[in-house]
């Protein structure tokens, strides 16, 4: 993974003060009081006044959006600002203002779609033919997706599938292309990217939900304890079979699944690869709700419709509640996992079991 991308200067953040006055329709109160809060931070950093009293109305909402901002820096603060007024402007200006993620970076590849509407922003995993596998470029895609969801407009952001699978984890044959540095290069650098993708999902701010329209095998399960909802079709699977690989779990489920489920399930699920079904997932506590595969999408997007227009503010600060005091644990064993396993990557007992699958002798 490249460089964090370059913050807005000073300069730009002026532009973008002097362009508001400028805009040719009201934003809306919503959208000014944003303003308002990102101005704030971005120039004098996290809220730092008493909180006006309960009938002092005005005053109390305002300092109620600019507290909501948290720690946020003044540089992202500064960032967010000129996006939301570049945004604005490009919509006052553009007949169809609603266009799905019309303002967002496109993935590099057509593997991953990403889509903003009904103030839902969804990331689909988009390569139905090898089971939604998980590409070195889908890693990267999907980073920057969630950078750019965490700062858009939208309420709540769903990672899902199409096709009938979610996904079948990582695409096995990532491990093929060896680097000039050999397998040795090949392992740090997988390592460094599992671990840069894994912490997205664990600083991701606004309410994150799967949609799990199949079977889910490898990362796309271990994740699952860092989704704030999982909603899943009674198709679904949920498959980890890391011994099988020669592997070790990742994406914090090391942590996460003892917490979730208690040590012994956790560990039929990691050490021996046990497939659950999507009723015990529900029941194991990894999966909120198993819905009919005839009723599932149309069940599932009402409701997330109807969660969409809460608050955002309220949902955002709520997770940052539920979430916040277990960041830097879960930091911490991302790391730990990372290392681990680029170890594991180096070893016979995983470069014997890629090998089995991509010479079709081995599937789960
Ligand atoms: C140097 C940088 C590298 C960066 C890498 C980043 C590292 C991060 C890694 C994090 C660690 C992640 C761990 C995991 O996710 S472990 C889990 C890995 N997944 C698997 O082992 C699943 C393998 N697939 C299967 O067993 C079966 O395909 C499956 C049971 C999923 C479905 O079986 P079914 O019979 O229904 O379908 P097919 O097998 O015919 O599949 C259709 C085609 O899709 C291809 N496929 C499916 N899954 C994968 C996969 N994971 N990797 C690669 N290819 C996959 C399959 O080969 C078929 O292709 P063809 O039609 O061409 O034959």
């Amino acid at each position: 993974v490249g460089g964090p991308a370059m913050l807005a200067s000073q300069k730009d953040f002026n532009n973008a003060v002097s362009q508001v006055k400028l805009l040719k329709e009201d934003p809306g109160n919503e959208v000014k009081l944003k303003l308002y809060a990102l101005y704030k931070q971005a120039t004098e950093g996290p809220c730092n006044v008493p909180k006006p009293g309960m009938l002092d109305f005005i005053n109390k909402t305002k300092w109620d959006a600019w507290n909501a901002l948290g720690s946020l820096s003044k540089e992202a603060a500064r960032q967010n600002y000129v996006d939301l007024v570049s945004r604005l402007s490009a919509s006052s200006e553009s007949p169809s203002p609603e266009a799905p993620a019309a303002d967002r970076k496109q993935p590099e590849s057509d593997s991953l779609v990403v889509t903003s509407e009904d103030g839902i922003t969804t990331i689909r995993l988009n390569r139905p033919a090898k089971k939604n596998a998980l590409t070195t470029q889908m890693y990267h895609d999907i980073i920057a997706a969630l950078q750019a969801a965490s700062k858009d407009e939208s309420a709540i952001t769903v990672l899902t599938g199409s096709g009938d699978y979610y996904c079948s984890g990582n695409d096995l044959t990532n491990f093929t292309h060896l680097p000039a540095g050999g397998l040795e290069e090949m392992a740090r650098s997988a390592a460094a990217l599992l671990r840069d993708f894994v912490n997205c999902f664990i600083d991701f701010p606004k309410p994150l939900v799967a949609v799990v329209n199949g079977p889910a095998v490898g990362i796309s399960v271990t994740i699952l304890g860092l989704f704030d909802v999982v909603y899943a079709t009674d198709r679904a699977s949920f498959h980890t079979p890391f011994s099988h690989l020669g592997q070790s779990p990742e994406g914090c489920s090391s942590y996460t699944f003892p917490k979730i489920m208690g040590s012994s399930k956790a560990a039929e699920m990691l050490l021996f690869g046990k497939k659950l079904t999507a009723q015990e997932a529900c029941a194991q506590g990894l999966v909120t709700e198993v819905f009919p595969d005839g009723t599932f999408q149309k069940e599932v997007w009402a409701r997330l419709k109807a969660y969409s227009k809460l608050p955002p503010n309220a949902m955002r600060i709520s997770k940052q509640i539920i979430r916040n005091r277990e960041k830097e644990k879960l930091h911490a064993v991302n790391a730990e996992e990372s290392s681990v396993l680029r170890e594991r990557w180096q070893s016979d007992e995983c470069m014997n079991a890629i090998a089995s699958f991509l010479s079709r002798k081995a599937k789960l």
